[in-house]
């Protein structure tokens, strides 16, 4: 069997919440992770929980069951990105994610890293960092409008055999239009309407990220500071589901 199709066992899709557990410490992550459900959701483990515990958690989330997304944003020479996958992958996890910006070599490198694993995880790109706007991307040299820089970025990504990329629902409309369905589109920036933004620039509602073709809401502060996260949750899930019976007429 291609190694393309061993990494969709255990992609289905659904659930497509991703629940960053932008947590201090093991403790913390756990409390939440306690009240959720495989079956409910995914988790994403990013810097601040893992260098804070290491792989031991990440470990432990996918013997529970979880579909774990390790956001380490892998950017680096294309020796040092490879190994760094295949120490992802060797944990189990479902998707680990690179910078696209580091270029074709760094892409290459990455992906056959972990070709031959027999349960690989998703390699995704990430595009241009939510947190930008126009302004704070021209200041780093990044001219124009976000999408132009995104869809670049997204076509280096699909060329070097990345399973998708992470970007705004701001992009993902025009991603969807461009790329095939089995290219994922990995989206944070969530924020309910109205709702406080942050760091976070380039926001959509989960509505609208739904409607725009993305694949994975990761949503982290509107679930995690919520006076009540579980009902935060199902909030989520409800609106996501009106957006996609909307879709289905
Ligand atoms: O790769 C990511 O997950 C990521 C990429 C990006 O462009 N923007 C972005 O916010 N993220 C992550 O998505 C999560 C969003 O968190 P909240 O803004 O709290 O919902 C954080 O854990 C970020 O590290």
């Amino acid at each position: 069997m291609p190694s393309a199709d061993r990494t969709h066992q255990c992609d289905s899709v659904e659930p497509r919440i991703v629940v960053a557990l932008d947590f201090a410490s093991a403790g913390r992550a756990l409390e939440l992770v306690d009240r959720l459900d495989p079956g409910r959701c995914r988790l994403k483990v990013g810097k601040e929980l893992f260098v804070r515990t290491g792989p031991e958690l990440v470990k432990r989330l996918v013997d529970r069951g979880y579909s774990v997304f390790l956001d380490l944003k892998f950017h680096d020479i294309p020796n040092t990105v490879a190994g760094a996958c295949r120490a992802a992958a060797d944990l189990g996890v479902w998707m680990v994610n690179v910078h696209a910006l580091g270029g074709k070599e760094m892409l290459t490198a990455a992906r056959r890293a972990i070709d031959s694993d027999s349960q690989r995880p998703l390699l995704i790109g990430v595009t241009l960092l939510t947190s930008h706007d126009i302004q704070s991307l021209g200041e780093i040299g990044l001219q124009g409008d976000p999408l132009t820089g995104v869809t670049r970025l997204a076509e280096l990504a699909q060329h070097t055999g990345l399973d998708g990329v992470v970007c705004s629902a701001q992009e993902a409309s025009g991603l969807r239009a461009r790329f095939a369905k089995d290219f994922r589109l990995v989206v944070p920036g969530i924020r309910a309407f109205g709702a406080r933004t942050d760091d976070q620039r380039r926001v959509v509602t989960p509505a609208a990220a739904i409607a725009a073709g993305a694949d994975y809401l990761v949503v982290g502060r509107p679930i995690t500071r919520a006076a009540d996260p579980l009902w935060a949750l199902s909030a989520l899930e409800q609106e996501m589901r009106s957006a996609r019976r909307r879709l289905d007429r």
